[in-house]
């Protein structure tokens, strides 16, 4: 088991992790490689050893929303959908804990955007070196769990849309094609083979690897400008310092990073000073940005039960590129084996006992967001501004409704159609742009993908918080690794992303093999 550190006011390790998730995961596993390296890593939540209801995939729905998530609200959406709840993981290897582990690298064109961004070094050639390192077991949705309904999804969106179809999504760049997944996970027995699961587990009796469980970092320690450590709080409420004579690496996720930052007074001076938070560093980047999948929905009834086998429920997806012009695909859907009618029950609609589901998103959307505090208790969530669907030619709205008309024509095509009884979700009668727009805008649900809110960038670029090299610009002794830093979004789920951050992050420190 994870060790806790012996009580006491003070501590010291080389590297001071803060949160032991996706990307904190790789780095504290990596850095701990070098026996004479000590590191401890910070983590809010408690470990996923032995917890089956957190190791086995399949049960990620039943994580949403419960002991084991921070559940950020969203502030009011005029566009959008005001009710959404932002999932977040409070365990050992964060999101990828408690997400469904589709294992995407990030395109060639998502590279390539980000060096033309100004993260010098992060195109997709030096980029690749850092997939092939990931210890995940990542693999294609196995056999046995290919549901007859998804695999008729695939079928019919390939014979509807003349799309490839793709047995692999990894082994080439695509601009489109249907088929399933790949994921991160243990065909045998449904095991995740998440950050904690591949980075953690096989190293927890190293003897240079600290885990403070259940620990909670609420403000970074400073010199001037080097960064020092971090105070944390334990689960018993001691309140500890915890000192980096190297490097603070911070991996709280797009969410906690930048809240963290800011209750350290790191962040737009003039927000802080409103909220009485002493200005340590005037970073005005810090929670500007934040980007997301928004995603539609439309759900049907099947004519009966569907069969039980799947990895986690929604096993395949389709992309398309209505754009030729555009460097990747611009339009994704995941396709559920299940009713997904959270956001449409709110609005009247009903749940039938069997059904279907897709959920068009916009692999780059345009709107941007904002993440700031509303007060100076370290307590209090931050505010989730999205700004869905804001963006100047509703590009974003736009795709949703093209979305919704793509999935009906898949819908009507054999062999799926035979498995359908109705539409039930947005309804046949809802047909025109208009209606389709505020339908999908008002049943519209997060891919669970914030990111950007410290983004990397150029030095001159004054809304950057990190360089290219991932340190804060201006200070010392941190860096930032985690979703973050994401200067855009990348066209397909994230997470590997994620975990390729971490792997250069640790060649950045120096500690890379
Ligand atoms: C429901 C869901 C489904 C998803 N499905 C997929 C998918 O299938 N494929 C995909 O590619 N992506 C998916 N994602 C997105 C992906 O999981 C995330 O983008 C990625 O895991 C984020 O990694 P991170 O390292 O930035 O943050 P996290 O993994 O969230 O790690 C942050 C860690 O820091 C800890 N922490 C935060 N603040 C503090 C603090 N102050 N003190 C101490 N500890 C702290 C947290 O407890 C957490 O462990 C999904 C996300 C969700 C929520």
């Amino acid at each position: 088991m994870p060790e806790q550190a012996t009580p006491g006011h003070e501590h010291t390790y080389d590297y001071v992790v803060i949160g032991g998730g996706t990307a904190g995961s790789v780095i504290a596993s990596r850095l701990t490689e070098n026996p004479d390296v000590t590191v401890a890593v910070i983590e809010g939540g408690p470990s996923d050893v032995d917890r089956e209801d957190v190791l086995t995939l399949r049960r990620w729905m039943g994580l949403l929303g419960g002991e084991l998530d921070y559940d950020y609200p969203t502030t009011r959406q005029p566009r959008g959908n005001s009710f959404i709840r932002h999932s977040r993981a409070r365990v050992l290897g964060g999101c990828s804990s408690h997400n469904t582990l589709i294992a995407f690298k990030p395109l060639p064109s998502d590279w390539d955007e980000w060096e033309a961004s100004g993260a010098k070094g992060w195109g997709a050639v030096p980029m690749e070196a850092y997939y092939a390192r990931l210890r995940n077991n990542i693999v294609a949705v196995d056999e046995k769990d290919r549901n007859a309904i998804a695999r008729d999804f695939v079928d019919a969106a390939q014979a509807t849309l003349e799309v490839p179809r793709v047995e692999g999504f990894n082994k080439k760049p695509f601009t489109e094609g249907v088929g399933f997944f790949d994921l991160a996970y243990h065909p045998e027995n449904n095991k995740r083979s998440s950050a904690s699961v591949a980075y953690l587990h096989p190293f927890l009796d190293r003897p240079n690897l600290t885990i403070l469980l259940e620990t909670w970092a609420y403000k970074l320690e400073l010199e001037g400008t080097r960064a020092r450590g971090v105070h944390v709080r334990t689960k018993d409420g001691e309140e500890i310092l915890v000192r980096a004579e190297n490097e603070v690496l911070l991996c709280a996720g797009a969410v906690d990073s930048p809240r963290l930052l800011l209750h350290s007074g790191i962040g737009p001076a003039r927000d802080l000073e409103a909220l009485g938070i002493p200005v340590v560093h005037d970073l005005p980047g810090v929670g500007e940005n934040l980007l997301d999948h928004p995603e539609s929905v439309i759900v049907w009834e099947t004519n009966g039960p569907i069969p039980e086998n799947s990895a986690m429920d929604s096993d395949a997806g389709l992309f398309v590129r209505r754009d030729p012009e555009h460097p990747g695909p611009d339009l994704m859907f995941h396709f559920y084996q299940v009713p997904f009618t959270d956001n449409p029950e709110r609005l009247g609609y009903e749940r039938p006992a069997h059904g279907v589901s897709m959920t068009p998103n916009i692999p780059k959307p345009r709107s941007r967001g904002r993440l700031y505090l509303t007060s100076a208790d370290p307590a209090e969530k931050p505010a989730l501004d999205f700004r869905y669907f804001t963006d100047e030619d509703d590009y974003d709205g736009r795709t949703l409704v093209d979305g919704i008309r793509i999935a009906r024509e898949i819908a009507k095509s054999e062999p799926l159609a035979s498995w359908l009884k109705r539409e039930v979700a947005p309804g046949p009668d809802v047909t025109g742009d208009e209606e389709l727009g505020v339908y999908a805008r008002s049943v519209a649900h997060t891919v669970y993908h914030p990111a950007g809110t410290c983004r990397m960038g150029d030095s001159d670029d004054q809304l950057a918080v990190v360089d290219p090299e991932l340190r804060i610009r201006g200070l010392d002794g941190i860096r930032i690794a985690d979703a973050s830093v994401f200067p855009t979004m990348p066209a397909v789920n994230p997470m590997i992303g994620v975990l390729m951050v971490g792997e250069k992050c640790v060649d950045l420190i120096g500690g890379g093999e």
